[in-house]
């Protein structure tokens, strides 16, 4: 935009614009204020430092606008590098790792002790906010052997777990000192001891779940889930908890339980759950504190007459 004064000079306003962005994203801001947002940081879509930086910024961004943003991190592929570098296999069944307890070593190390690590190093550089822990930390999450249903058989993957219980304890005290918790999703099982390996999918909507929190939101390395995977890109844009249940059976891979966590925790009281594409730059804040939906929407059956876009 351009003005002309009494003397004849133009200028240019550039401010305009940027202030447009700020007053879209009131509505959101009062919105959500107070509100619990569990971030599900997918391995896949941790694929640059940039993008890895800008995350960061964003989640700080949610805390300071009076958000109680909850990350869960994954990394198979970290897993998977660092296993390949020991010389040992990565196998998945039922989109699973079978994990040895020698993988266990390694998905435990490189979780905690690697991904973990860098993402409050780079929480942290805005102040001394994040806290990481895993499910094992004050019983956040307590786990039991989970077996794979392969075409009705019950399959043994190994130490990987599902989790039983659930102790908020910790993230909600860690929440209420004004600090943003950081999970692995590892967990110990009261049954026999063992430490198991949980699909960071499953632990982000079962905890989204626990904290009543009002939105999961899981970054991934597509753009939402597409509706004839591989050989469309059509994103479906929202879909209600019983047309997500109906679609189950057909998905693939890495989506199921991406999908089958949004469908738990919509079905458990949090009122949407996103699947957003963590390779755009930001794309949380657009997400959340602006008009433009992004990605898919799954909503609970009851929000199924609710408009279309970012109402919930
Ligand atoms: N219907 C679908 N829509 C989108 N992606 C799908 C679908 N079915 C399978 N996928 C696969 O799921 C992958 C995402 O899951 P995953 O690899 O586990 O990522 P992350 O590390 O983010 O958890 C996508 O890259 C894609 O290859
Ligand atoms: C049991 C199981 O498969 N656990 C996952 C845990 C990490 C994870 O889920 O990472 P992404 O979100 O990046 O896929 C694994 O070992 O790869």
């Amino acid at each position: 935009m351009t003005t002309t004064d009494s003397a004849g000079t133009t200028r240019k306003h550039t401010a305009l614009p940027k202030a447009r962005i700020l007053v879209e994203a009131l509505p959101w801001l009062t919105r959500h204020h107070g509100k619990t947002v569990v971030i599900k940081f997918g391995g896949n879509a941790m694929v640059d430092e940039e993008l890895k930086a800008a995350f960061a910024q964003d989640v700080v961004f949610l805390h300071h606008a009076g958000l109680r943003p909850v990350v869960v991190h994954g990394g198979g592929p970290q897993i998977s590098a660092q296993l390949d570098r020991l010389g040992l296999e990565s196998e998945f069944k039922a989109g699973l790792r079978v994990t040895t307890p020698e993988a266990m070593d390694v998905v435990r190390m490189v979780l905690a002790g690697q991904v973990q690590r860098e993402l409050v190093g780079l929480l942290n550089e805005h102040g001394p906010l994040a806290v990481g822990l895993t499910g094992e930390d004050a019983h956040t999450m307590t786990a039991t052997k989970h077996y794979a249903d392969i075409d009705g058989e019950r399959v043994d993957i190994g130490r990987v777990g599902e989790i039983t219980a659930i102790d908020t304890g910790a993230v909600q005290a860690l929440l209420d000192d004004g600090r943003i918790p950081v999970l692995s999703s590892i967990a110990r099982s009261a049954d026999d001891g063992h430490v198991y390996n949980v699909n960071a999918d499953t632990a982000a909507a079962a905890l989204a779940a626990a904290l009543g929190a009002e939105t999961l939101m899981v970054l991934t390395d597509v753009e939402g889930l597409y509706e004839d995977w591989p050989h469309s890109d059509e994103v479906i844009s929202r879909l209600t908890a019983s047309e997500l249940e109906a679609l189950l059976p057909d998905l693939a891979s890495g989506m199921v339980p991406k999908m089958e966590g949004c469908l738990h925790a919509v079905r458990n009281g949090v009122t949407t759950a996103r699947v957003i594409d963590g390779r755009v730059q930001h794309s949380i804040l657009l997400e959340i504190f602006t008009d433009e939906g992004i990605g898919t929407m799954v909503v609970p059956d009851e929000a199924a007459g609710t408009p279309e876009g970012k109402q919930q």
